[in-house]
């Protein structure tokens, strides 16, 4: 069936609609990664969003239930240049347009995927919808560029409703969700950490009397500026616990500390984008998912050192307070999927962890 991809601006490309029919608004993405296409789907950072996979066939593997990052994928909508039909995996469960279906996630295949990425380039990350009709196309422009056509935030939809324990017999984390990426939960446990999930709002209060090692600030969607609640609390937290941020960690540890961020053009999402340690002049090849970035011109160098620079646009990508056991990064160590060099920084974390208990 014919299907169209309608942007704000009004360009149209023309396609085939698969997997639900549900026609939902989305800020349209894309992301460059080769491989990974389910861990990027239930990657909680992309609801609101209508993903466009750049490489040419997506869903040759399949769907299956363990490599997932959430638990049911928050995309708005899917945009290929073809999906596959006959997935071949000895782990595949179903075919991409199933798992669609029952997430009731609309599809479209035949797009000229090179032809919109250079178009967002262009102009900008902008909404779109994945429509099979164009008979009422000025009034769906209307809805698009309307200020009610998404939601401000998806945080309360994400974050867990109540506090949960992983437990383990190493140091306590309090981890305040996001969004959290499920492998980013893993890789704590493997190093055998007692883990609270907590919803994004909780106070610091809360979290100072739970008497925790460390608190972990994760990934999630949307701006981080329309999260001042928590920014509020991490401002407390800083002064007494060791912190990692991880992406919208990095962002509201950097408003916390009193920096600005700002939306990027068309943001940096792929796994392969290239981040130089200045402490180290080590490059590493990192996963990214992410629209906003931090102001370097804002931040407060008395406080905090730039440690990490993205190569391709010189963007802020960690920072590590100069006196607390308090660091961040923009970009994915989890990577799931991507490129696994960065999870040094976990180590870092457990190490500042354990030498704050020590000094204790
Ligand atoms: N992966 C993330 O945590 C993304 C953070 C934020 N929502 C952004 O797009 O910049």
């Amino acid at each position: 069936m014919k299907a169209y991809l309608l942007l704000e601006d009004g360009t149209i490309f023309e396609g085939s609609a698969f997997g639900s029919h549900e026609e939902k608004i989305g800020e349209v993405v894309f992301n460059t990664s080769m491989t990974g296409y389910q861990e990027i789907f239930t990657d909680y950072s992309y609801a609101g969003q209508t993903l466009v996979m750049t490489y040419p066939m997506i869903g040759n593997y399949g769907i299956n239930k363990e490599d997932v990052e959430s638990a049911k994928p928050m995309i708005r909508g899917l945009v290929v240049r073809e999906f596959c039909k006959g997935p071949s995996n000895w782990k595949s469960e179903m075919t991409i347009e199933d798992y669609l279906i029952k997430n009731n996630i609309m599809g479209i295949e035949g797009i000229d995927t090179r032809m919109l990425v250079k178009h967002l380039r262009d102009h900008g990350t902008m909404k779109g919808i994945i429509t099979k009709s164009l008979d009422d196309k000025m009034e769906l422009i209307a809805k698009l560029k309307g200020e009610a056509a998404l939601a401000k935030s998806f945080t309360a939809q994400v974050s867990t409703p109540k506090p949960y324990v992983i437990p383990g017999k190493g140091p306590k984390i309090a981890l305040m969700d996001f969004g959290v990426k499920l492998n980013i939960i893993r890789i704590l446990q493997s190093y055998g950490c007692e883990i609270t999930i907590l919803p994004y709002d909780t106070s610091a209060d809360t979290i100072l009397k739970m008497n925790v090692d460390g608190i972990f600030l994760s990934n999630g969607p949307g701006d981080p500026q329309s999260l001042q609640v928590a920014v509020k609390n991490i401002k407390k937290l800083m002064q007494c616990k060791p912190i990692f941020g991880i992406c919208m960690g990095h962002q509201l540890l950097a408003l916390a500390s009193g920096a600005q961020t700002y939306k990027l053009k068309y943001g940096h999402r792929g796994a392969n984008h290239p981040v130089k340690d200045l402490m180290t002049n080590k490059v590493y090849m990192t996963s990214q998912n992410h629209g906003y970035s931090v102001d370097e011109e804002t931040i407060d160098e008395q406080q905090f050192t730039v440690t990490h620079k993205n190569l391709n646009d010189g963007t802020v990508e960690g920072l590590r307070h100069k006196y607390l056991p308090v660091f961040s990064v923009q970009y994915h160590p989890e990577a799931a999927p991507g490129p696994q060099e960065s999870r040094y920084l976990f180590d870092q974390f457990l190490n500042l962890m354990c030498s704050e208990r020590e000094a204790v």
